[in-house]
């Protein structure tokens, strides 16, 4: 089968400054995808040029069998209606509450009523372990954790078969961390998603993700799984620094 994503060659810039110097990947449909990196070296540029907000100065990203960027304005929302995005903060709206905020893409891109959408809200803020006490509550009442998982709903509400994630751990305690993941491989089981995310979190790559791209001075230093890098990263002296996050990750060096 062909592959859900395909990146052929892509340069992007900002003005004179390269980020990505001919670069090129795949990701399978059902795969658990992660860009990685240090900081500054590219990756969200990159998940950003896979939902049509970053345009890439020269090659490809071919989406569901379509170049996405040569598409029209019409198909190009049709397109977008197909990747659900969680933002690093989650993103939400700071003046809708939990559940206009999950229903706040279903208003504007479906055909249902209000309470269609209101049902479809909460049954996905059940998904994501919210109950109906926080229905209610405004962004700034929610911990980091609660937000991200009400920005997951929000990614799910319209039916995604591509979930994007820009480092949906991160400023989680490491009981929420373990948690997320939890969840994100229980989406992906159940409605054979196919997710891409930027992560530094050992655990998660550890227990979620099935391949990953390391970005480093505008190319692709690895492309491969865990066990692999691990494997390189002794052999050829590939740094690990600065690439996962401290706080988690202990039980993964351990096993090794
Ligand atoms: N809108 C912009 N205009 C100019 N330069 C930018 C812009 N956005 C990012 N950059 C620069 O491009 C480079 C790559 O940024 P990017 O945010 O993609 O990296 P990153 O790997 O996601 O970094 P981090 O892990 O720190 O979030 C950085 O040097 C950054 O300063």
């Amino acid at each position: 089968m062909k592959p859900i994503i395909q990146v052929k060659n892509l340069y992007t810039a900002y003005g004179k400054h390269i980020i990505h110097n001919n670069i090129s990947f795949e990701v399978e449909k059902g795969e658990i995808f992660a860009i990685l990196g240090g900081s500054g070296s590219g990756k969200s540029t990159l998940l950003r040029s896979m939902i049509l907000l970053n345009r890439p100065k020269a090659g490809k990203i071919e989406i569901f069998g379509e170049d996405i960027w040569s598409l029209k304005e019409d198909k190009k929302n049709m397109f977008l209606n197909r990747c659900g995005v969680l933002f690093q903060f989650g993103a939400l709206y700071s003046s809708l509450n939990v559940l206009e905020n999950v229903g706040i893409m279903l208003e504007e891109y479906s055909s249902y009523s209000k309470k269609e959408i209101q049902e479809v809200s909460k049954i996905w803020l059940e998904m994501v372990g919210l109950n109906k006490r926080v229905y209610q509550l405004y962004p700034y009442e929610l911990s980091g954790g609660m937000k991200k998982r009400v920005g997951l709903a929000r990614a799910m509400a319209i039916g995604p078969e591509i979930l994007f994630l820009d480092e949906p751990t991160s400023g989680l305690d490491p009981a929420s961390a373990g948690k997320f993941d939890e969840l994100i491989l229980k989406l992906k089981e159940m409605l054979n998603l196919t997710i891409v995310m930027i992560t530094h979190d050992l655990d998660s790559i550890a227990d979620t993700v099935d391949r990953f791209i390391l970005l480093k001075d505008g190319q692709i230093d690895f492309d491969g799984n865990l066990k692999e890098f691990v494997f390189e990263a002794r052999t050829e002296g590939l740094t690990e620094d600065n690439l996962f996050n401290s706080t988690r990750g202990e039980r993964f060096w351990k096993e090794i």
